[in-house]
């Protein structure tokens, strides 16, 4: 039984965006060892490469040695596509073993739909978190089978707080969280996308415009989070009475900058919902 996270043996599958803020965060941040974190994809050996060169992370030499690793893992982390889950899941069936902690970061796909698929009940962690666990700022929503121990949740808790913030929610809510802070960093790359070409049609340089956007976006979230003020409060803050601000916010009303936000999320949920569907269905699972 491991009791502390540097003595585990970590099996990554899946090579991608998510697998490397993980790898990231729990290297950097001196979480787990990089010749305990074992990473393995589908066939980009190159990608393999660059994520060993860059965390010293072990990954498999040839096809075969895959097997050896996730035999040998205390925990795997499943970091693979939705749609490619069914596939993975069958070829490490047989490999599996009920001491092993699994966690994963699928979106919308279910822990009875993990379950079914591996034809078992396992400890099973699914949990939601997103790409700022990077640079260790990371909110990740997560839940637990019912097979899952208390020290095993404490141990998917301190891999997930070793990298930004943690809530545990019950799994329904997996989606919503999904939706938010899941798929979040991408609305707020958007909304600074959309500030620095307003900067710069309005004559700033792109290297100052970015500039004064990022520590806006910085000096906005760290506000809420310092002094303890409701967004709506602090908006009503910078906002004069006939002054710019109200000035832009009348325009962001008429374009329902609010409400599309709001649909937006909800779609995102819905589509987590639906993904995770999508693979009951085609596996004719229950
Ligand atoms: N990106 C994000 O912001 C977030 C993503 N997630 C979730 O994380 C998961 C991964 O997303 P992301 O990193 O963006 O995806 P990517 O497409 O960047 O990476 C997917 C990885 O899965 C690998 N893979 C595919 N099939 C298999 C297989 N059968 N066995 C082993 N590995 C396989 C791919 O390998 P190869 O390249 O060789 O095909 C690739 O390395 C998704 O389920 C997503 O929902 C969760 C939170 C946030
Ligand atoms: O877009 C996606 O499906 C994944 C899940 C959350 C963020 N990226």
């Amino acid at each position: 039984m491991i009791t502390n996270l540097r003595d585990a043996r970590i099996a990554i599958i899946g090579a991608g965006s998510m697998s490397e803020a993980l790898i990231r965060g729990l290297i950097r941040h001196n979480i787990a060892l990089p010749h305990m974190v074992f990473v393995m994809n589908q066939s980009n050996q190159d990608r393999l490469q660059e994520l060993h060169r860059r965390y010293r992370v072990a990954i498999p030499a040839v096809e075969a040695d895959k097997a050896g690793m996730i035999r040998e893992a205390h925990i795997l982390v499943l970091a693979m596509k939705p749609k490619d889950i069914a596939n993975s899941l069958a070829n490490i069936k047989p490999l599996l073993n009920p001491k092993q902690l699994i966690i994963s970061v699928v979106a919308g796909v279910k822990i009875q739909t993990i379950e079914a698929l591996l034809e078992r009940s396992l400890p099973i962690v699914r949990s939601m978190p997103n790409t700022s666990a990077t640079i260790g700022l990371g909110a990740t929503g997560i839940s637990f089978s019912s097979q899952v121990s208390e020290q095993q949740k404490e141990i998917a808790s301190d891999i997930f707080e070793s990298i930004g913030v943690v809530t545990t929610v019950d799994e329904a809510e997996l989606d919503i969280v999904t939706g938010l802070s899941g798929s979040g960093p991408a609305y707020v790359y958007y909304l600074m996308e959309a500030l620095v070409k307003a900067g710069m049609n309005g004559g700033l340089s792109q290297e100052a415009a970015t500039a004064l956007t990022m520590q806006t976006l910085i000096g906005a979230a760290n506000m809420v989070k310092e002094t303890g003020e409701s967004p709506d409060v602090l908006r009503h803050k910078v906002t004069s009475p006939g002054g710019t601000t109200n000035a832009a916010i009348e325009v962001l009303n008429q374009y329902q900058f609010s409400e599309g936000i709001q649909h937006a999320i909800a779609r995102a949920t819905e589509r987590s919902k639906e993904m995770g569907e999508e693979i009951v269905k085609s596996m004719n699972l229950k």
